[in-house]
């Protein structure tokens, strides 16, 4: 992690926005330090691209305050949006207009100077020199990625506000695509990413979780799994699979779940895991041994908690 974070770029307090009389950001409490890479992570439909547009001004609370580096993102948001760079779900190109055309149109848009400069930096901090005449029409999901991000950083933000920036990019892609998010954090540059993956949710410093518009957990991914209080047996072998059903019905047992040919079973007491677990396993013949509980159980968790509160 970064050095130099001592002071919060997002530092946000009793967020609250209703659209018509439904709460969509409910008292939420952020702060995000300098060169700090948070992840914001929750079902769809939690709150998350609200909560992004809070911040940068796009919207006005009806509730809350705070500050996005150094200004109040209730009167100051031209001065918030100028220094951010926001990537939303859904961002455009002109497909019919190469990388560059592109990014000098952007760069246009900024006013930038000197613009063929600023355009010739960012292709070769993004690694597009090489594809630099290529039509953005013709790019895959990965490059198009890159261009978007390099669309959003050639302003030099200090603030990156990512929204899903990988839905729907390959794995390879994505991981090049999270090593520039280092790549650019380790520069100084303050990330809040919202995400559905847990691959990408472990490679933050810090994670956020937010359901029906309320932070539920937040920390690093060791202490969210720590704090679910949850622990994990594991059943290898052949015909594990059919234990599913028997153990989905034993009340120590919270969830149940296959990766390839192991079962993973969670739940809160590990005495009474060991013991239910351990029997039924060995009765079958199969082995039995306590494993990591991952993140996703975690956010089945709460998610199913969140749920059960909002009922
Ligand atoms: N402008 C709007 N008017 C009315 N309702 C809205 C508006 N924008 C968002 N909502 C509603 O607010 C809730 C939160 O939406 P939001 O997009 O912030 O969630 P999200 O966590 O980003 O979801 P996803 O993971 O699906 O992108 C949803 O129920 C959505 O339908």
């Amino acid at each position: 992690m970064p050095s130099a974070r001592r002071d919060n770029v997002i530092e946000v307090r009793g967020l609250t926005k209703r659209f018509g009389d439904k709460t969509v950001v409910d008292n939420v409490d952020l702060q995000v330090g300098r060169g700090e890479i948070v992840g914001f992570l929750g079902p769809n439909g939690s709150g998350k691209t609200t909560t992004i547009r809070l911040i940068c001004g796009l919207l006005r609370p009806d509730e809350g305050e705070g500050t996005a580096l150094g200004f109040d993102i209730r009167s100051q948001s031209a001065e918030i949006k100028a220094r951010t760079g926001y990537m939303t779900q859904r961002f455009s190109f002109y497909e019919d207009l190469t990388i560059r055309e592109n990014l000098d149109f952007v760069a246009r848009l900024y006013d930038l100077r000197p613009r063929r400069r600023v355009v010739d930096e960012t292709l070769a901090r993004l690694g597009l020199t090489d594809r630099r005449n290529q039509l953005a029409g013709t790019l895959s999901g990965g490059w198009k990625q890159r261009l978007a991000l390099a669309a959003c950083v050639m302003h030099q933000p200090e603030l990156l506000l990512l929204d899903e920036p990988t839905a729907g990019v390959d794995p390879k892609a994505r991981r090049e695509f999270w090593d520039e998010i280092h790549a650019l954090a380790d520069e100084g540059l303050t990330v809040l990413v919202s995400t559905h993956y847990m691959d990408e949710a472990e490679r933050c410093h810090r994670i956020v979780y937010i359901a029906y518009g309320t932070v539920v957990a937040r920390g690093s991914v060791a202490e969210v799994v720590a704090g679910s209080g949850l622990k994990t047996w594991i059943v290898h072998g052949d015909g594990s699979g059919r234990l599913m059903k028997e153990l989905r019905g034993l009340p120590s047992v919270e969830q149940v779940a296959p990766f390839g040919t192991d079962i993973h079973v969670v739940g809160e007491d590990a005495a009474a895991l060991e013991s239910c677990v351990g029997a039924i396993a060995k009765e079958r013949g199969l082995k039995a041994e306590p494993g990591e509980t991952s993140l996703e159980d975690v956010f089945i968790r709460l998610m199913t908690d969140a749920q059960a509160r909002e009922r």
